[in-house]
C-alpha cells in the first residue's frame, strides 16, 4: 500500500496539463480522429495492466478523459503520479 500524498506533494508532483479534482487527478487528451483516441485508450489500458493500477478511461468523440485515484488507499498516491507520467510519455511518443 502506497502512502497518501499531501496537498503540497500532489501540487509539486502533478505533471503539466493534469488537474487535481478531489481524490483524483485528471487529464483530457483531445484527438481529431475518433479511432486514434480509441487506440490511445487501448494503450493506456495496457500500461494500467502492466502497472496493475487502473484509471477510469472515458472515450468521447472529441477525446479521451483519464481519471486516476488509488482506490485501496482512498486518495492520491505515488502510483497515480507514476501512471500519469507513463501516460504522458505514451502520448508524447
Ligand atoms: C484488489 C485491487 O483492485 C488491486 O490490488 C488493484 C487493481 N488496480 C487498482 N487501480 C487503482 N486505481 N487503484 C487501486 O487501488 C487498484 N488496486
Amino acid at each position: 500500500m502506497a502512502d497518501l500524498l499531501s496537498d503540497e506533494e500532489i501540487e509539486a508532483q502533478l505533471p503539466a496539463d493534469w488537474d487535481r479534482e478531489g481524490d483524483e487527478i485528471v487529464r483530457v487528451y483531445e484527438f481529431d480522429d475518433y479511432l486514434r483516441g480509441v487506440n490511445f485508450a487501448q494503450m493506456v489500458g495496457e500500461i494500467a495492466e502492466a502497472q496493475f493500477h487502473h484509471p477510469e478511461i472515458i472515450i468521447r468523440y472529441a477525446g479521451i478523459e483519464i481519471r486516476l485515484t488509488s482506490h485501496e488507499e482512498g486518495g492520491i498516491t505515488e502510483n497515480d503520479i507514476e501512471m500519469a507520467e507513463l501516460i504522458e510519455s505514451e502520448h508524447d511518443a
